[in-house]
């Protein structure tokens, strides 16, 4: 879907469809040097992390291995409820493991802030991040995200995963939506 189809929804367009693969295929080169011999486990945060971990995976020269998590911290609304919650836990046993979890966007930190203690937890021998997206001014938790992508403004975005209320994940790019659309919340 693309932003002329729900036009009427959509404020401004923040990051094209064309930048999002450019960075992506950026971090991808660097994590494919970075993870040469090492047999990395991609984690990708569901549901938000599916598009980025599609297209970052292509874009890598090195063989991986993909596990979901799901957790949610949003629920329906446009700010985290501060808890985070397992939908849906990962099949693999981390022990020893390299990961690389992968992230459509760091807000307030506290998602992968539990993430990543969470995993340590389990045993996993290295955890590093990739978030596409940054909202550095909105950052209540401390994360270390050593693969960025693109800093935002403090405005709630939709697009390329991402969800208001699991609507516009399907959108090909990153938006701004209408203040009319988050009426009544
Ligand atoms: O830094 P934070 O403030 O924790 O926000 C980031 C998290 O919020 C979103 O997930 P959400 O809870 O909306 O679940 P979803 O991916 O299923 O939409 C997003 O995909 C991140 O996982
Ligand atoms: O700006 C956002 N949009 C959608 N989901 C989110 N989860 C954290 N921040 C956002
Ligand atoms: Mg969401």
């Amino acid at each position: 879907m693309q932003i002329a189809d729900v036009q009427d929804q959509i404020d401004h367009e923040l990051v094209s469809k064309a930048q999002i693969e450019q960075k992506i295929n950026e971090v991808a080169a660097q994590v494919s040097e970075d993870y040469r011999g090492k047999d990395p486990l991609l984690v990708a945060v569901l549901k938000g992390a599916v598009n980025t971990l599609a297209a970052f995976s292509q874009a890598l020269s090195i063989p991986v291995q993909m596990d979901f998590m799901s957790l949610s911290s949003y629920g329906s609304g446009t700010t985290s409820s501060g808890t985070v919650t397992i939908r849906q836990d990962l099949s693999t046993d981390v022990r020893g493991r390299h990961i690389l979890i992968v992230e459509d966007i760091v807000d307030s930190g506290r998602t992968l802030a539990w993430l990543v203690e969470e995993l340590k937890r389990r045993g996993a021998a290295s955890v590093e991040i990739f978030a596409l997206l940054q909202k550095p001014s909105r950052r209540e938790v401390d994360v270390d995200v050593k693969y960025q992508g693109y800093e935002i403004p403090d405005e709630f975005v939709v697009g390329f995963g991402l969800d208001y209320d699991e609507r516009f994940r399907n959108l090909d790019s990153i938006a701004v939506l209408k203040p009319e659309v988050y009426q009544g919340e």
